[in-house]
């Protein structure tokens, strides 16, 4: 069955010497933790580092986004063979902050969805409402909307290594972290999705994340959910004990 997987997504924080740090104290502590998979994001630019320091250890390493072209003239992007290049094995891709601050579409998330499998990266595509949204009772069309967009020609063969992640935007970064019961009704309507898209089998093999605000302390019920498969993590996935915290709450 699906194994749980704990990803911390460190957005725009670390340097060099901390981002070494953290992924080193991480790695520490993961040998000790069975029957979850343990994934850290860090900035582009420190992707290289980190990979060294995780070099032979437990912890798999991923990127925050990635462009949907081979190369060329893109100033400032990033190509999946880059990523591949340097370690990365999986990419977070449509995250919110990049939906709505940054203004990528679902469109871009779908070319994006597309290039990372190409490449055998595994895609953590991210889904989620936001809160005037959710008071306007389009949580679920929002979320079949991204979810469809971002799937559109994703071969069944290819849909088991996609990760999607539901990340209710008023949840991020503000401590008011989904009920359990909130989550789970998501999480029951993306598996759904899958199954039509593809097959019950199918679906049942996809990991879906919960993120935003997931501590230690509300993580054990937020995965106790029948479809909540693992956490995306921000701010606690910038201190190791955190971090290792949620991933122990998995098991
Ligand atoms: O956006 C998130 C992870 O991608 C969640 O962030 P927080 O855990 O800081 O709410």
């Amino acid at each position: 069955m699906r194994r749980y997987l704990i990803a911390g997504n460190w957005k725009m924080n670390t340097d060099r010497s901390t981002g070494v740090a953290l992924a080193t104290a991480i790695a520490e502590q993961a040998a000790d933790l069975k029957d979850v998979d343990l994934l850290v994001c860090p900035p582009s630019i420190y992707l290289a580092p980190v990979a060294q320091a995780l070099a032979g250890k437990a912890v798999a390493l991923g990127a925050q986004n990635m462009y949907f072209e081979d190369n060329g003239a893109f100033t400032g992007e990033v190509s999946s063979a880059m990523l591949t290049d340097v370690g990365a094995e999986y990419v977070i891709l449509g995250h919110s902050e990049r939906r709505h601050i940054l203004g990528e579409t679902d469109q871009d998330v779908n070319k994006k969805t597309l290039k990372a499998l190409a490449a055998g990266i595994a895609p953590i595509v991210c889904v989620g409402e936001k809160l005037e949204e959710r008071e306007a009772g389009e949580t679920a069309a929002v979320n079949r909307r991204q979810f469809e967009a971002a799937f559109e020609g994703v071969t069944a063969e290819q849909a088991t290594s996609v990760v999607i992640a539901y990340e209710p935007v008023w949840a991020i970064g503000t401590g008011k972290v989904a009920t359990p019961e909130q989550a789970e009704e998501v999480h029951a309507d993306l598996r759904q999705l899958l199954t039509d898209r593809y097959n019950a089998e199918i679906a049942g093999q996809v990991r879906i994340l919960y993120g935003g605000s997931m501590k230690p302390g509300n993580a054990a019920e937020l995965m106790a959910q029948p479809n909540v498969d693992g956490g995306l993590i921000g701010g606690a996935a910038l201190k190791a004990e955190d971090f290792i915290g949620i991933a122990k709450a998995a098991g």
